[in-house]
């Protein structure tokens, strides 16, 4: 469980593995934004992707129980999805929308070089910014090509059409491809020699739980010694620590988790942010969403920093390679359409390479021991375990996104990890041979476009967290309002505790002078012990106590009990200045206890006549909230409390 300052993300903080810290993240990524929005909505080769969405089966089980339309990972919010629209239902939002075209076979490629998709994306795009004929691929890959095993080239589809949002995809399904995903941590012990020699000893051979208890245990002490350390010092940064991290943990595994954990957090920020309430179809942010996915783990919003780190980086190392007409064409049959998406390119590797000064993460710290190629190899094979595994996604659009960012990634670590680390187009060879720096059509467009996920995840988490920091002060505002009307409920007007029947010494002849009123009042309260000072603040407690009552929505019961409360005060003449001078006789006395009597019996029948009305009320109003909180809106306050009438004032 994380109290509310483990939620706090220091600014200044550095991202862990990173090279910068949170502010300078989102400083850069405010620069970088409107460069990256435009390239990626305003191209036809970024905005549009192939990928084969519906010919794979699931290489890892058998995936039929996983699908949209299984009720099981349809609903999340509602028990039966027969109550909510049709299109509203997850099985319909996750479906893909818009035109799609299939890659054209070799037939009509020659038949129709100038449009071989023949139109069927719509007639104003540029084809041949779109159409990749050169799509196979060599072993420096991190994620699988997408026509490995399918004999269909796939579909092309349009980005802007489907955008990454709530499908209501979740359930076992969704479940079990994560838990798959967090698998492929698990790095053999062998891939890490280095690690080994630290003083770990194996004699007790580990299970992965136990292994994985063992870390989050340890993951949690760490925390709490880090937590306490901020608590002194704000900028000791708050973990990035993972809890399937090991004692023996390096740099390239953490580096493995981080990636995928901080993609699952961008997923988790766009289903938040762009969330369907099925109630009233709007499409609008949810605050609980975040509060439950992210806020509560900030090692996951570290994580999604990070790899915003690591893609700006892989992005401004592209500049040099993009911004040469030799290396890369980008709409081989319409010169003017490859002039603007070059430009657009390079307006964003130049904001990413030069809006903060120095590199943001540095690549050259990894893969770096005597055993180098080897975990080199373990890593690539995991990452692609990760990126076959996306075909076991029930959802299409879900589908769509987690194929694109897998592939986003894998080409960022590929340009990061098998490209020399040189900024000129001369350099873009290979690290390990010579073969030419080339990247697919494929790999830029989902590098791209992942790295635009990322951007608009770090726009949305830092609104997120200003509407967090709204509600919280809010909160406390009416916590301190609440209190203080308890306070004043609770306190009971000193005119109570003090003796009913006061002894003025001197009566004062009767006078409507204010003058006179004052001073009689002033009489009395030097009588009952009470100086005129107190007097006026008691009078003043007594009006704030009126305002913050009305503040309180008090029912009427409550209403009926102050008025019970206050009934024999205002009418004992005796208690009122204005009928100082009067000697009270027994009949007063009888007559007032008799009036207060009444009225207690009157609050205590009228009470039981509204017991079933105000049982009810609250009934509803418990229903209410119950529904608010199981569809994800934002549960409005509780209108009733138990209070206990303060006896004392009777
Ligand atoms: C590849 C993929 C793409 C998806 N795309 C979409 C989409 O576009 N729209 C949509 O509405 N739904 C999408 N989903 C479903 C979505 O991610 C959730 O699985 C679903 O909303 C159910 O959420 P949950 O609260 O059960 O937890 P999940 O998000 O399913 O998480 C499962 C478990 O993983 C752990 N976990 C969660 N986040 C992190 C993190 N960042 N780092 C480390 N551990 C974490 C937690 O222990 C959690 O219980 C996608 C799922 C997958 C597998």
């Amino acid at each position: 469980k994380s109290d509310d300052k483990s939620c706090a993300i220091s600014p200044k903080a550095i991202v862990s593995d990173a090279c910068a810290s949170y502010s300078t993240l989102e400083h850069l990524n405010h620069d970088v934004k409107p460069a990256l929005d435009d390239l990626t909505r305003t191209t036809d080769f970024f905005s549009h992707y192939r990928l084969n969405l519906f010919n794979k089966r699931c290489p890892f089980w058998n995936d039929e129980n996983g699908m949209c339309g299984n009720i099981a990972c349809a609903v999340e919010t509602l028990d039966n999805e027969e109550d909510i629209p049709e299109v509203w239902r997850a099985s319909e939002l996750g479906k893909l929308e818009g035109p799609r075209a299939k890659h054209p076979g070799k037939s009509v490629q020659r038949q129709e070089p100038k449009r071989p998709l023949q139109g069927k994306l719509g007639e104003n795009v540029g084809e041949s910014c779109v159409v990749e004929y050169d799509d196979e691929c060599d072993d420096r890959d991190y994620c699988v090509p997408d026509d490995e095993s399918a004999a269909s080239k796939g579909d092309y589809v349009s980005l802007l059409r489907n955008p990454e949002r709530f499908t209501g995809y979740a359930g076992d399904g969704a479940k079990q491809v994560w838990d798959a995903v967090y698998r492929e941590n698990c790095f053999q012990k062998s891939s890490f020699p280095q690690s080994a020699s630290l003083g770990e000893t194996y004699s007790v051979p580990k299970g992965p739980a136990a292994q994985d208890f063992r870390a989050v245990m340890q993951a949690a002490g760490r925390q709490q010694v880090l937590e306490q350390q901020r608590e002194q010092n704000p900028l000791v940064p708050f973990v990035a620590k993972t809890g399937l991290e090991l004692e023996d943990e390096c740099l390239e595994k953490r580096v493995f988790y981080k990636v995928v954990s901080g993609m699952h957090a961008s997923i988790s920020t766009h289903l938040c942010w762009d969330f369907l309430n099925q109630t009233t179809g709007q499409w609008q942010p949810n605050l609980s969403c975040y509060i439950n996915r992210l806020h509560k783990f900030p090692d996951r919003i570290s994580n999604l920093y990070f790899n915003y780190a690591l893609l700006t980086r892989a992005v401004a190392k592209l500049g040099p390679y993009l911004s040469s007409h030799e290396e890369y064409t980008f709409c081989t049959g319409d010169p003017a359409q490859d002039a603007d998406t070059r430009a657009k390119v390079l307006a964003v590797t130049s904001k990413a390479a030069n809006s903060v000064p120095g590199p943001v993460f540095d690549e050259s710290l990894m893969f770096k021991n005597g055993e180098g190629p080897s975990l080199k190899e373990d890593f690539r094979n995991r990452f692609r375990n990760v990126s076959r595994l996306m075909d076991c996604v029930g959802c299409d659009k879900c589908r769509l996104w987690g194929k694109l960012q897998t592939a986003g990634y894998g080409t960022a670590l590929k340009v990061l990890f098998e490209f020399a680390n040189n900024d000129t187009p001369a350099a873009t060879t290979s690290t390990s041979d010579e073969i030419p720096f080339k990247l697919k059509r494929t790999e830029l467009v989902a590098l791209f476009n992942t790295y635009a996920r990322l951007s608009s995840s770090l726009e949305a988490v830092q609104k997120f967290r200003a509407m967090v920091e709204e509600t919280e002060t809010e909160s406390k505002e009416s916590h301190e309002e609440v209190e203080a009307a308890k306070k004043w409920t609770h306190h009971i007007p000193d005119r109570a505790k003090k003796p009913r029947h006061v002894i003025v010494s001197t009566p004062v002849a009767p006078d409507n002078d204010a003058t006179t009123a004052t001073t009689a009042a002033v009489d009395e309260t030097t009588a009952a012990g009470v100086t005129p000072a107190a007097k006026v603040e008691e009078k003043k407690e007594q009006q704030q106590q009126q305002q913050v009552q009305v503040q309180v929505k008090e029912n009427d019961d409550d209403d009926e009990f102050h008025e019970f409360q206050e009934q024999p005060q205002q009418q004992q003449p005796d208690t009122d200045p204005k009928f100082a001078y009067k000697k009270r006789t027994i009949k007063d006395d009888i007559d007032s206890e008799f009036k207060a009597v009444f009225a207690a019996f009157k609050l205590v029948i009228k009470s039981y006549v509204r017991l079933p009305g105000l049982f009810y009320e609250i009934a509803i109003t418990e229903l209410k909230r119950f529904w608010q909180f199981y569809i994800g809106l934002p549960v409005m306050p509780r209108t009733w409390e138990f209070r206990r009438p303060s006896f004392d004032e009777l």
